[in-house]
């Protein structure tokens, strides 16, 4: 008889739980309902035993990275499970970012075992009894039993994702050193928004693939580079003439690796302590870029011919600069620069691309290109056609034209850059027929200057060679007659000139798309 009331009893306070239950779930606000929760559930993991680690903002006034790493770690896991949450954008971040407000509490999942995150602030008061700045830190609680798993493999974790998520996030910038007055200042930055990409770049198609293929490789090749106790960088030097997308290039590399720019004027560089300096003060995943090396500094050989040593020919260089006088003169030396490039200094930090640029590659002295320093050459050249079809279709929207085959069979003979020929697409507002018609106008125009130009050049050096001439000799012939002979070279009409060298140009395209790719060289 007992039991049975007994178990009447139990059967009555589990109904009225579920009455109770129901009651507060229907009637109760849900505010209240979530505090009452909150409660419920702190009071219970009071009782339980716990560690907690706290991780503070600062460190000894500097900033804690480990804080840092937290908040990028929670700020990606708390969109799930936290109950109030900050958003924000900083200033020019493409991401949102959400962060938990204080007195939040977050339930993370690690390899089976469960710990809690919270945020608080609180305004310490110094020594005198006056308030402080607030101090802000993370908290971070589990079971005593999961200490060793937190410190060996959760907090590593935690740093790796937040690493992964931070490049994620970040806004790359492009430094430069040309605005810095003085050693505090080293590099300042702007954002980095250049839009050039390899789909973007006019460039030989088996180029553009290599390079990214090196990229690539060099991207991935961490352990790589340490098994063979290298430092893990990478040279490259672009030359070419003015106007075929060096830099282009250059932008396009940093889009592709998502890194940072670093563009070093030489010429603002005081002396070879400065360069280390500012070799030191830059960070890992850059590109350091020294743009037309061969006008920053006489980096020719250095046993210099005439007898004249590394320095008195770098002052000969600053005098002949406008403006230069010895009292702002630089005292950078190649040796310095030498050491930039791959001196002990240069493995600070890591993965880090140098890409030198120059429009006469023969002016640089050997030292500088040597493997190991300039691990590659890429040679930047005239428009070919598959570099002119890029430029097609960006400028002009556009795969196929009627004047696609003139152009095609007179590019072969007009130098021109994929600068020249991006500035006749530009004024033509996207309408194809007229920047195609432009442009072969343009190359029509460049085809008879060149032709004249030779023609002139030709006649100059025959008359100079008559000039030269043993006046006693018999074979000479008087300058007249040559003017005068109606069949004589330089008299062919120019329209004939053009159709030969058409025929010239429909041979070349021929021998071109069978050659190999010789642009980019290993050193
Ligand atoms: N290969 C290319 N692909 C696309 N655009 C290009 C290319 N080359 C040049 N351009 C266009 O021409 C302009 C000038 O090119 P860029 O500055 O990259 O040439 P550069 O070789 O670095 O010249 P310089 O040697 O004078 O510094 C660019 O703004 C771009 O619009």
């Amino acid at each position: 008889m007992e039991l049975l009331l007994d178990w009447k009893s139990i059967g009555s306070v589990l109904a009225t739980f579920m009455f109770v239950r129901t009651a507060i779930l229907e009637f109760l606000p849900p505010e209240i309902y979530q505090v009452l929760k909150r409660l419920f559930s702190r009071i219970f993991s009071s009782l339980q035993p716990s560690v907690s680690i706290i991780v503070e903002e600062f460190d000894k006034s500097v900033t804690n990275e480990v804080y840092e790493a937290v908040q990028f770690y929670l700020s990606s896991q708390c969109f799930s499970s936290a109950q109030v949450l900050k958003l924000s954008r900083p200033k020019n971040s493409k991401n949102l970012t959400f962060t938990m407000d204080a007195n939040q509490m977050l339930h993370d999942t690690f390899d089976g075992f469960k710990v809690n995150w919270s945020f608080h602030t609180v305004e310490k008061k110094s020594s005198s009894g006056i308030l402080g700045y607030p101090t802000r830190f993370y908290q971070l609680s589990f079971h005593p039993k999961y200490k060793e798993k937190i410190h060996s493999a959760y907090i590593p974790h935690v740093m790796e994702v937040a690493k992964i998520i931070e490049f994620k996030n970040r806004e790359r910038k492009l430094y430069t050193n040309r605005s810095s007055q003085d050693d505090y200042m080293l590099w300042t930055f702007v954002p980095f928004s250049h839009p050039s990409t390899f789909d973007t770049l006019a460039m030989d198609p088996v180029l553009k693939q290599e390079i990214k293929e090196d990229l690539i490789k060099f991207k991935n090749r961490k352990e790589f580079y340490t098994r063979v106790g290298r430092t893990w960088k990478r040279g490259y030097l672009l030359y070419g003439p003015p106007g075929t997308g060096k830099t282009s290039l250059i932008a396009a590399i940093a889009n592709f690796l998502e890194f940072d720019i670093y563009d070093l004027e030489l010429t603002a560089v005081m002396s070879n302590s400065q360069l280390r300096k500012l070799l030191i003060s830059t960070s890992s995943k850059s590109v350091i870029v020294v743009e037309d090396v061969d006008c920053s500094l006489d980096l020719s050989d250095r046993k210099k011919k005439d007898g004249k040593g590394e320095v008195e020919a770098k002052e000969e260089l600053e005098k002949s600069r406008p403006g230069g006088n010895s009292n702002n003169r630089s005292t950078v030396s190649l040796s310095g620069v030498l050491n930039f490039v791959d001196g002990l200094w240069s493995s600070c930090g890591g993965e880090r691309l140098m890409i030198f640029t120059t429009n006469q590659k023969e002016k640089l002295d050997p030292a500088l290109l040597r493997p190991g320093r300039m691990d590659k050459h890429i040679n930047l050249s005239y428009c070919e056609i598959a570099a002119f079809k890029t430029l097609m279709k960006n400028y002009l929207n556009v795969e196929k034209h009627d004047l696609m085959k003139v152009a095609e069979e007179m590019l072969p003979l007009v130098k021109m850059t994929p600068a020249d020929i991006a500035e006749v697409f530009m004024g033509c507002d996207d309408a194809a027929d007229v920047g195609m018609k432009n442009m072969v106008d343009k190359m029509r125009k460049r085809l008879c200057c060149t032709i004249e130009e030779d023609t002139s050049i030709a006649e100059l050096q025959m008359k100079n060679m008559e000039k030269e001439e043993d006046p006693f000799s018999e074979n000479r012939k008087p300058v007249e007659e040559k003017e005068e002979n109606p069949v004589a070279e330089e008299q062919t009409p120019i329209a004939e000139k053009v159709e030969a060298e058409f025929a010239k140009g429909r041979e070349s395209n021929r021998v071109g798309s069978e050659s190999n790719n010789k642009n980019m060289t290993d050193d």
